[in-house]
């Protein structure tokens, strides 16, 4: 089966340091983070030329970058699946929900899923919900600014995110520290290592153990997410509307009540609670996390990121103007221009995958047979010089500005690939942006966060490479830690 895979009757290139039985193996067992770097490099070999690639034990698989062949394979949902090789190593971890499902179970969840990103769901998470978090963080970040100490940003930001989530979806005070999520961490590295590895089945075997109990625990918090929503439907007879600020019914609707008015059998709600879950905070986190690396490193983009905000606010006050309206790309378009410019470098899902269900031609003229494995980065996509230029590995946000309105430009999702695209587009885009323009606008606002290390720029405005640990997502290895100076109320940058 592995040979009928063809472009104009030739058999695809392989990537330069094919062994002859064992294929690409030595790449996938090596960390995640090589490999990453390996899918980029072997971009740069082969540009957009669709290459195919063999792991022992594995179905045939190809890596596309062609932006063209990405869009087919989007557009086509019912062509191209998870499928068993996806579902086999995610299923006890994402069971049935959104993230792992396909057809009708898929459908269901994103149709309950859409209720809960309505506009005026996002202004509430902004005006209403984000101001009482991001108080906490401040408090934090005040401490460690008070005490002279370190503070590990991506810690910081997973909080928040864990917080914000659990408010908004599901009505539950959630925290960080809670073991779902140091369990959902371990297990999300461990899944991983499955797709890397051809003899993860025999390794779990021996060692499994750690790992099973990870996901019984992260089970058992979609469980009591389910639970404690059914006790308040009770409780209230009826949908619950989560009030935050004292404020009678400030959300609308929250995914967790979309979920049950949708669903009804109760084990795919509390899968499709934690996918929810996990899909939003970690991605979120990490984004932030990645964002904040960059700005440590390129202080030119932080100081022009508060001369935008500068520009919008009330000086009078000396508080930034971070209102619903305000973190609009248009209100904020080259804070939305670094954001979009980390997540280009640092993509929270750097490596996708899809299963061919029927047989299929590219447009670059590429022949599939029905199994094939898909495979694509957005890693190696988001550096690829034919998309992004021979700049493509320097930090440089005003590519994102078009020259003469300085507002913000759009690149389609089979270009710039972060956030999917076609039916399975991400969801939760449109949060994660606001979610991003108003914590970069606030906290940049307050305080200056340097490199404990004193390392900064280097020469082209890259930052020194940080690694990214072993994970279905990117979390940034060793936290982000970094030194923080309260900038005294913004007087620094409201002086007129
Ligand atoms: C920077 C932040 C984010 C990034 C980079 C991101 C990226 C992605 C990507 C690449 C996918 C496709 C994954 C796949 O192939 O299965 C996806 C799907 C999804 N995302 Fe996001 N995401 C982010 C934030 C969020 C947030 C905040 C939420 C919700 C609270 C969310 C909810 C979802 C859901 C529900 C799906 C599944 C969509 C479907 O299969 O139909 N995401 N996201």
């Amino acid at each position: 089966q592995r040979s009928s895979i063809r472009r104009n009757g030739h058999r695809l290139p392989r990537p330069p340091g094919t062994l002859p039985l064992a294929g690409n193996a030595i790449w996938f067992l090596q960390p995640r983070h090589k490999l990453l770097s390996w899918f980029s490099e072997c971009e740069r070999k082969v540009g957009f030329s669709t290459f195919e690639i063999s792991v022992p034990s594995l179905p045939p698989g190809i890596v596309i970058n062609d932006p063209a062949n990405l869009e087919h394979l989007l557009k086509n949902n019912d062509i191209f699946i998870k499928g068993d090789f996806f579902k086999l190593r995610s299923r006890d971890l994402f069971g049935h929900g959104i993230i792992n499902a396909d057809g009708e179970l898929w459908r269901i969840q994103r149709k309950a899923g859409l209720r809960f990103f309505s506009n005026s769901q996002l202004k509430t998470l902004v005006d209403d919900v984000l101001p009482v978090f991001i108080k906490d963080t401040q408090k934090n970040l005040d401490a460690a600014a008070l005490a002279s100490t370190q503070i590990d940003l991506q810690k910081t930001f997973l909080e928040l995110t864990t917080r914000v989530m659990g408010k908004v979806a599901y009505d539950l005070d959630m925290t960080e520290s809670m073991p779902f999520s140091k369990a959902f961490d371990f297990a999300s590295g461990a899944i991983g290592d499955r797709f890397q590895n051809p003899f993860w089945k025999i390794k779990e075997f021996f060692f499994g153990n750690v790992l099973r109990k990870a996901v019984k625990e992260v089970k058992s918090f979609g469980a009591s997410i389910v639970s404690a929503a059914i006790q308040r439907r009770t409780d209230r007879q009826g949908p619950t509307k989560v009030s935050l600020t004292g404020k009678q019914s400030i959300l609308q609707a929250n995914l967790i009540d979309a979920l049950l008015d949708n669903i009804t059998d109760h084990h795919i709600v509390a899968d499709a609670a934690m996918n929810y879950l996990s899909a939003g905070r970690d991605t979120t986190a990490q984004s932030l996390t990645w964002t904040f690396y960059c700005l440590i490193h390129n202080p030119a983009a932080a100081h022009r990121v508060l001369s935008e905000v500068r520009e919008r606010s009330h000086c009078a006050n000396r508080e930034p103007d971070l209102s619903f309206a305000a973190v609009q790309p248009t209100s904020s378009p080259f804070t939305m221009a670094v954001f979009n410019e980390s997540l280009r470098l640092y993509p929270p899902v750097p490596i996708e995958l899809k299963e061919c269900t029927a047989e299929t031609v590219f447009p670059d003229g590429t022949f599939l047979p029905r199994g094939t494995v898909v495979m694509w980065a957005p890693w190696a996509m988001g550096r690829s010089k034919s998309i992004w230029g021979d700049d493509a590995d320097t930090f440089r946000p005003t590519r994102w500005l078009d020259i003469s309105s300085q507002q913000l430009i759009t690149k389609s999702a089979f270009e710039f690939p972060v956030f999917n695209g076609g039916p399975r587009a991400c969801l939760g885009r449109k949060m994660a942006e606001v979610l991003a323009a108003y914590v970069i606008g606030s906290l940049l606002w307050d305080y200056e966060f340097t490199d404990p290390d004193g390392t900064s720029v280097d020469n082209l405005g890259t930052p020194a490479e940080r690694r990214s640990q072993n994970s279905l997502t990117l979390p940034m290895e060793g936290g982000l830690p970094v030194r923080v100076r309260r900038r005294n109320l913004g007087q620094d940058y409201c002086t007129s």
